[in-house]
């Protein structure tokens, strides 16, 4: 039997308060695919984020990591199930080196006790993680220095690091180059493409930057008005006259 699809969503739909926020959207990511998800401003992206990491419950449809129904597990649960994201905003503990934010996550995924961290030379098995995804998110070398001082592209780096450590089957990357100065977006580019090439994991990347989206990923999901548009590889996507017009107004 061939295995199940990565991600995939069936009819989801979410209704706020009267208000429908999304509507009817199918999409399977095979295991292994970067999906980039683009669209104008409003038209749903971070909601669909929202709803595939559990911080939104969607009202209609289904939302499964490998072949498990987990649209209505709590976002813990869900990080059980195989799902890890990141957020627009840093979500590092800033007075925290840079080893120590991302052996939190490593001991988070061994069950070990939080207490390890009085200790943080012992050697254990979530420094050596820790130490082995630095060294892949490209940050090693700031091993030792506290994240609050950190650049925001390399506090990406430390974050993409949290989310090796933690070891998700699907991992989501809300906005990465958010806020990251344009001389950094290459070399963070590179660190996501790295990322996605040697540890073979599916990755679902929200992304206003077209060009890094358009230069990363193997499918673009174009969202406009809570509906998914389209899917379908860069060069297809961006010949998409529904897209253009999409984004008539909008730099593309
Ligand atoms: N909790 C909520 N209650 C009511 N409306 C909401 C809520 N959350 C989002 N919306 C609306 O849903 C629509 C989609 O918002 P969302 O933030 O998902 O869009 P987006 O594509 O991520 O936009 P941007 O590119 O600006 O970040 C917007 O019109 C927004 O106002």
């Amino acid at each position: 039997m061939d295995s199940p699809n990565a991600l995939e969503l069936s009819g989801v739909g979410l209704m706020i308060g009267g208000a429908r926020i999304l509507e009817d959207i199918s999409f399977t990511v095979p295991q292994g695919e970067m999906v980039g998800v683009i669209g104008p401003n409003g038209a749903g992206k971070t909601t669909l984020f929202n709803v595939i990491s559990g911080l939104l419950r969607p009202t209609e449809g289904t939302v499964a990591v490998s072949g498990n129904d987990v649209g209505r597990l709590a976002v813990h649960r869900r990080a059980a199930a195989g799902l890890g994201r990141t957020f627009q905003t840093s979500s590092l503990f800033p007075q925290l080196s840079v080893l120590e934010n991302v052996r939190l996550a490593a001991q988070a995924r061994l069950g070990g006790s939080l207490s390890l961290l009085r200790f943080p030379h012992r050697g254990d098995g979530a420094t050596r993680i820790a130490e082995r995804h630095l060294e892949e998110a490209g940050i090693a070398g700031k091993a030792g220095t506290a994240a609050g001082g950190l650049s925001h592209g390399d506090k990406r780096k430390v974050e993409i690091a949290m989310l090796l450590a933690a070891d998700p089957e699907v991992i989501l990357l809300d906005e990465p180059m958010a806020g990251v100065g344009s001389g950094d977006v290459p070399a963070l580019s590179e660190v996501i493409r790295r990322m996605h090439r040697d540890s073979g994991r599916t990755v679902l990347m929200v992304e206003h930057h077209m060009e890094v989206v358009l230069g990363l990923v193997d499918r673009v999901a174009v969202m406009h008005h809570g509906s998914l548009l389209a899917i379908d590889t860069p060069e297809a996507v961006m010949a998409n006259p529904l897209v253009q017009s999409a984004y008539l107004g909008e730099p593309v």
